[in-house]
């Protein structure tokens, strides 16, 4: 095994950082470190379980008390599908934040994607006819700072995620790198919608060359029927002293988690691991909650490199990915330096004509511009329904930032990317 952390690669990496700016692309990583992926496929961890995604639009009042069998005091469909919301949110932790450890070794640097850079794919879910077809598309609306908008949908059954991500990232002196999110996520089940906000998260084992993901603080699934759940993330040292636990509390509604009343349902344990579900007042334990490590993965269909337009990732970026499965540096300049002359002469020919590069499926809405009599489409009506019955922030600020917090008060727009589904429907070019 090479010893990374004593490579002089390593080391002069390291003293790039102590001159970090914040962007975190501007740093030449040595290549054990770069990752073959581009950042336009993370959505795609949203959905690596078909099943739990699908499965809160299965539940419905004739059906509601068998979903959770070892559950014995289910009072409604809306509280059973936020347990069922609940649990796959956490299935898909494993997979945001792991997935490059197990598939690669480490934590790796993703590609850094240009402007435009599109990702699609589908999971076909042939096993089970009833979870019909769902669809990932994914676009890089933003190069500086980078952020990808994303959806994920599932017409058969009703089910849409969309949201979009940007990160915000400082080194520790202790070399830890502090990644707080940008953005959200919205989940619409039939006629119910879930505001979902991000964790914040930390690498550690940058100095020893062996990065890993842990999350801390807390995000919130926040449902239009009214319950809440509140997540608490947690690593080695903390509250059991073993790494990726989380304690999530399920409130019937807002007013309870405001006054300090019991859950209806405690989760805790691991989110890569073991975890169980708990009666928020007695503590009576139910059962196992997920086991993260036996749940299937079902992995994203994506269409071979040749069928795949010039804008989509892994064809884009195929030259480089081989430059660096090689440890080839000077194939990885050369490859991403064509890439980035590509977009300069993009960029020069838009200033030139003043145009901008025009974004295929997502739009900006800005809500800070929208007055009452505005008609916003259904989903931004929940964002800021949601948001307000939590008093969160509307504007570009950490996720689950509350109104009136240090970023709040000095984030001036409240930009938010939206997908646009007519877009999708008039593709021509663009096939998953
Ligand atoms: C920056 C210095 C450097 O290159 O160090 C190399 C190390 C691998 C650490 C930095 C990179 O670590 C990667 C982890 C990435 C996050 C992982 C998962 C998610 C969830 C997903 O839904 C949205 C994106 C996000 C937050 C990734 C953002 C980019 C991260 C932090 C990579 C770091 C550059």
């Amino acid at each position: 095994m090479t010893d990374y952390a004593s490579s002089s690669s390593w080391t002069s990496f390291l003293k790039s950082v102590a001159s970090f700016s914040g962007d975190i692309s501007s740093l030449t990583a040595p290549p054990f470190i770069l990752s073959t992926t581009s950042l336009s496929e993370f959505p795609q961890y949203w959905a690596e379980h078909p099943d739990l995604f699908i499965e809160p639009s299965l539940i419905n009042e004739d059906n509601f008390k068998d979903k959770f069998p070892e559950i014995n005091n289910l009072e409604s469909p809306e509280i059973t599908r936020m347990i069922a919301v609940t649990k796959w949110f956490i299935a898909t932790l494993k997979s945001q934040y792991c997935s490059r450890n197990e598939s690669m070794g480490t934590e790796k640097k993703p590609l850094n994607p240009f402007l435009g850079e599109l990702f699609v794919g589908k999971w076909d879910n042939k096993t089970n006819e009833s979870y019909g077809e769902t669809i990932l598309l994914s676009e890089q609306v933003s190069h500086h700072p980078p952020k990808t908008a994303y959806t994920i949908f599932n017409d058969k059954n009703n089910v849409k995620l969309e949201g979009y991500n940007q990160v915000k990232a400082t080194f520790s002196k202790t070399l830890m790198l502090g990644v707080k999110q940008l953005g959200h996520a919205m989940l619409q089940v039939k006629d119910e919608t879930f505001l979902i906000t991000l964790p914040a998260l930390h690498i550690e084992g940058i100095l020893m060359a062996a990065p890993f993901v842990e999350l801390n603080g807390k995000s919130m699934i926040l449902s239009s029927s009214g319950s809440i759940t509140i997540i608490e993330y947690s690593g080695r040292g903390y509250f059991s002293g073993k790494k990726n636990t989380f304690k999530a509390k399920l409130y019937k509604n807002i007013d309870d988690y405001n006054n300090n009343e019991y859950p209806l349902y405690t989760m805790s344990g691991q989110w890569s691991g073991m975890s169980k579900i708990t009666n928020g007042e007695t503590g009576e334990e139910f059962g196992t909650f997920y086991d993260a490590v036996n749940h299937p993965t079902e992995h994203i269909y994506v269409k071979p490199i040749e069928d795949q337009n010039p804008l989509e990732s892994r064809r884009a970026w195929e030259k480089v990915a081989e430059g660096i499965t090689f440890g080839d540096m000077t194939m990885i300049s050369q490859e991403k330096g064509k890439i980035e002359n590509q977009q300069r002469e993009l960029r020069k020919k838009e200033e030139e004509e003043g145009t901008e590069w025009k974004r295929r499926w997502f739009k900006e809405t800005d809500y800070t511009k929208i007055t009452s009599d505005d008609k916003l489409v259904q989903t931004d009506e929940k964002f800021i329904q949601l948001s307000a019955s939590l008093n969160l922030s509307t504007k570009n600020v950490p996720s689950g930032s509350f109104v009136g917090d240090k970023e709040d008060l000095k984030s001036e727009t409240s930009a938010h990317w939206r997908f646009n589904r007519q877009a999708w429907d008039d593709e021509k070019e663009i096939k998953v």
